[in-house]
């Protein structure tokens, strides 16, 4: 089955809603229509940045879409810091992540609430991009497809076929996000199958073989061909090489399968 490449240009806490404003129209100029035809391309900008992006992405009908990093489990009420799905829906938000390796890491974030929040972004129509991937040690000791597969399990098991359709699956080792340590696109191909076929366990083959997982840590333009170019490796969520204009459209060139802008 054919399915379209995602580039997700994760900003992580980067950038001002001025400087969000800038960065989107630079995208946007750099990137002509064409290309949208062969890729989707969405920007993941801070909570502050999005109703900014949304003005400029409907008051100049960019076909890029834009998202959010993180999505409260609940849908309003006493959670002091927390942002509803409703709210990031109401903003027309279409992607957000969850379960970063740095939201499970430096927040507690378990497979439970990863499991929580991608449910409380389906109730809300937003597409949950689902983080799972492997520290430096489970990678050493060669436990990293099961540990990912499990992951991912955890993570998603209890979403129905129907549901699990809609959800975008990121792999990230954690070893190469913001380490300049891609990870090769062999080991890429490897876990992102290893996942694909974990899904077809929770939901069956037809639906593991339309759901995007992408690869992420340390992607640009000058691996993102090899990358994508793997049988089971959808797209790519894009940390620091997502802040430079030239450098993201670039890449979403590559991987549209070019020309050049
Ligand atoms: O969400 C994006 C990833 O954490 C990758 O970040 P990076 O491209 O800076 O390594």
């Amino acid at each position: 089955m054919a399915r379209t490449p995602l580039i997700a240009g994760n900003w992580k806490m980067n950038m001002n809603h001025l400087e969000a404003i800038a960065l989107v129209q630079k995208i946007a100029f750099a990137l002509p229509a064409k290309y949208f035809d062969k890729v989707d391309v969405t920007v993941l900008p801070p909570f502050t940045d999005i109703r900014s992006v949304q003005t400029v992405v409907d008051g100049d009908k960019l076909l890029l879409t834009y998202g959010a990093q993180d999505i409260s489990a609940h849908d309003s009420g006493a959670y002091t810091g927390e942002i509803s799905g409703a709210f990031l829906a109401k903003l027309g938000a279409t992607f957000v992540v969850v379960g970063h390796s740095e939201r499970r890491s430096m927040h507690g974030e378990t497979d439970e609430i990863v499991f929580s929040k991608a449910n409380a972004a389906l109730r809300h129509g937003l597409t949950p991009i689902v983080c799972v991937g492997e520290p430096l040690e489970v990678r050493e000791s060669g436990d990293h497809v099961e540990f990912c597969t499990q992951q991912t399990a955890n993570s998603l098991n209890g979403l129905s076929a129907e549901e699990l359709a809609k959800v975008v699956i990121a792999y990230e080792p954690v070893w190469a996000i913001g380490t300049g340590r891609v990870a090769s696109a062999e080991d890429a191909q490897e876990v992102c199958s290893a996942i694909r076929a974990e899904v077809a366990t929770l939901a069956g083959t037809d639906i593991a073989e339309g759901i995007r997982i992408l690869y992420g840590g340390s992607v640009s333009s000058k691996n993102v061909a090899e990358i994508v170019g793997k049988a089971d490796v959808d797209g790519a969520l894009v940390g620091g090489a997502s802040l430079k204009a030239d450098e993201f459209a670039t890449l979403c060139a590559i991987a549209a399968g070019g020309p050049l802008p």
